[in-house]
């Protein structure tokens, strides 16, 4: 059986995702994939010593054949750090580092040396302060990288009764700025890609989603805010024209309950904060974050850096373990 080749960037290297690469190879067989890390072999080998984790590193050019998965074993497609890094402590200067490990794994994808890439965190705030101002996290980066109009942040997890899965329909933005970017083109767009690949990634027909509004109790009929009747109903409205299953807009305090969630395939959320908690709350630790809309598979942890947990050995595999076996599902669904 060839088994999928997943690249594994290693994210911030004073945060837990080197780490968490090293965790994950100690067992493969729950993977059911080759694992290849993207970053530093000098890293990884530091961590694993001062953890105490005994992994056997294994450099190879992008490219080269990979070895045959084995516990304890880890393939490196190495990416030189700036400086050298101390858990816990950001550098800055390491910023252009992590950004090169995302490329690489890009364009291993591209060339079909790797069938997916799955992300360990990064620190927005050290990549901006390295000379990154515009960079507001990995899903802009790549969609900036793969040249594609739109993308989709969908972040999901099984520990509920049914899947949960929560896109969003702006990312990384000020709050003070979400009301401006619900655009009726940004909203058509957002909804196409996830509708599709609801159906394209997930094997989904026909994707029922539901839709939150924006403004508390959804406007209360534009008591309390006008998104609701001047751009989301009316852009539902003709999307459902299209045949697209659409409920809502909805209010999203009462959207996350099982009355609603036990009839739907996924929920729109209009912005970050409105959606992650509820996702996060019910699957921390368990969840996937998916970019959808790439043309190539991505997922990624669903928790960050922590900083606080660096070096310690005590941060969760959980969320990766997940992230690869998402990636690994959909992959297996592409061909
Ligand atoms: N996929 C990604 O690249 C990603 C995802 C989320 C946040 N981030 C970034 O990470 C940085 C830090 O963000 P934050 O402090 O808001 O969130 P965080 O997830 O790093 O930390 C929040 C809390 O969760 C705990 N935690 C996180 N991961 C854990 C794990 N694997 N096991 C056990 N506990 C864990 C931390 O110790 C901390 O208490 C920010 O720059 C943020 O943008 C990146
Ligand atoms: N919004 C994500 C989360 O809360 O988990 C996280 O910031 C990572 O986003 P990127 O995958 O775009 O870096």
């Amino acid at each position: 059986m060839t088994l999928p080749v997943l690249a594994l960037t290693t994210g911030e290297p004073a945060g837990v995702g080197p780490e968490l690469a090293l965790a994950v190879v100690r067992d493969w067989r729950q993977l059911a994939a080759t694992v290849v890390a993207v970053g530093d072999p000098d890293l990884l080998a530091e961590r694993s010593r001062l953890l105490g984790w005994p992994i056997e590193l294994e450099i190879v050019s992008p490219g080269a054949e990979l070895p045959p998965p084995s516990d304890g074993r880890l393939p490196v497609w190495p990416v030189s750090l700036a400086r050298p890094s101390t858990p816990g402590r950001l550098d800055p200067a390491n910023a252009g580092y992590v950004l090169e490990t995302l490329d690489l794994a890009i364009e291993a994808c591209r060339r079909g040396a790797a069938d997916a890439m799955v992300t360990a965190p990064l620190h927005k705030g050290a990549i901006i302060e390295g000379g990154y101002p515009g960079f507001t996290g990995h899903t802009e980066y790549l969609r900036d990288a793969c040249g594609v109009e739109e993308v989709v942040m969908m972040l999901a997890t099984e520990r509920t009764s049914r899947p949960l899965r929560v896109a969003l329909a702006t990312t990384h933005l000020p709050l003070s700025r979400v009301a401006e970017a619900i655009t009726d083109a940004g909203l058509t767009r957002v909804i196409r890609v996830l509708a599709a690949e609801l159906t394209r990634r997930f094997g989904i027909a026909s994707p029922r989603i539901l839709v939150c509004g924006l403004n508390p109790h959804a406007g209360e009929d534009g008591h309390l805010g006008r998104e609701e009747i001047e751009v989301i109903a009316p852009t539902l409205a003709r999307l459902r024209d299209e045949g697209l299953d659409l409920v809502g807009p909805l209010p999203a305090d009462t959207l996350f309950t099982p009355r609603h969630l036990d009839h739907a395939d996924a929920v729109l959320a209009m912005y970050h904060d409105q959606g992650l908690p509820v996702l996060k709350y019910a699957g921390f630790g368990q969840a996937a974050n998916i970019t959808l809309g790439l043309g190539m598979v991505r997922t990624s942890v669903d928790h960050g850096t922590a900083l606080d947990l660096a070096g310690t050995g005590l941060a969760e595999v959980g969320s990766l373990r997940v992230a690869l076996q998402v990636a690994r599902q959909m992959t297996a669904r592409a061909h």
